[in-house]
């Protein structure tokens, strides 16, 4: 199990300039009874790398859907590019440049790699009907798709359907899926949830690589990774934030190391 102290920053620190793309005010999300997000303030640097981090039950994955309209939040606000998102959809989000994983997965399995990212590629245009267009039409498609493929390490393998990759390989696929939408913040769901070490790594530098030029906003529970990753951290605990800061920072904070060891018990 990874604790709070392994690994370290290899970012300088938290991007200077200031600039939010993605701001949440006072977000909350009730389930019957009970708050599952409670009044969370949420500022993601435009450039960053942002984890969401906290033990079992603390409201990530709630928080996450929220911010990717996936869930409607019961009240509070989100601001994605200075435009009020609050009320739109995800689909309409992701066409503005918000987009989550997996929301357009390789859920193809019988198709190959390379027309997985096509697929994504279309939807990406908004234009299902080009699906069934001639081939000259998708010609250039092809070859935006094996660019994207090229990025994620996966150009010799366009022609293997997507049942025969192996998972992390899955995952590479799924994050050229998600960059054929061109997003300018991509949020990732513990993308190295359930993968062999041998696969967390390239993953890692994949998202790294990936992360050039946009911000990514990332659940994940495996805080070596967090450490190497991100930038900035907010640690969320009884659907609350308990705090925000760079790894160095929250993984120093009683508070945190407190949660995380009361935590431990649920697992
Ligand atoms: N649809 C739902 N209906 C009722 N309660 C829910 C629902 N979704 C989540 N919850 C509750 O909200 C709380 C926060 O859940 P959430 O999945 O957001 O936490 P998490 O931090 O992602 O947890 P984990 O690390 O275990 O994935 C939990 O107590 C969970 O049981």
């Amino acid at each position: 199990m990874t604790t709070l102290h392994e690994g370290s920053s290899m970012h300088a620190g938290p991007t200077t300039t200031g600039d939010s793309v993605l701001v949440a005010r006072g977000l909350s999300k009730r389930f019957g009874g009970f708050m599952a997000v409670n009044n969370v303030d949420l500022s993601i640097r435009r450039g960053s790398i942002h984890a969401l981090i906290g033990p079992n039950g603390a409201g990530k994955t709630t928080c996450f859907n929220l911010l990717t309209k996936t869930l409607s939040p019961t009240s509070g606000t989100i601001d994605f590019d200075g435009h009020d998102i609050t009320q739109m959809r995800a689909a309409d989000v992701a066409r503005m440049g918000l987009v989550r994983s997996f929301q357009i997965s390789a859920t193809f399995p019988h198709m190959t790699a390379l027309e997985n990212v096509r697929v994504a590629l279309q939807s990406s245009y908004g234009s299902t009907y080009r699906f069934w267009n001639s081939l000259k039409r998708v010609e250039p498609l092809n070859e935006r798709a094996m660019h994207l493929l090229e990025r994620v390490g996966l150009a010799n393998m366009a022609k293997v359907e997507a049942a025969d990759l192996s998972y992390g390989k899955k995952r590479a696929l799924e994050i050229a899926t998600t960059l054929a939408m061109e997003p300018k913040v991509m949020l990732l769901d513990e993308p190295t949830a359930g993968m062999g070490h041998e696969d967390i790594e390239p993953i890692t530098e994949l998202i790294r690589e990936t992360a050039k030029g946009r911000t990514v906003v990332i659940v994940e529970h495996n805080l070596s990774i967090v450490a190497t990753l991100c930038d900035r951290i907010t640690v969320l605990q009884h659907g609350e934030v308990l705090t925000e800061g760079t790894y160095a920072e929250v993984s120093s904070d009683e508070r945190v190391i407190s949660a995380y060891m009361g935590g431990v018990d649920e697992d």
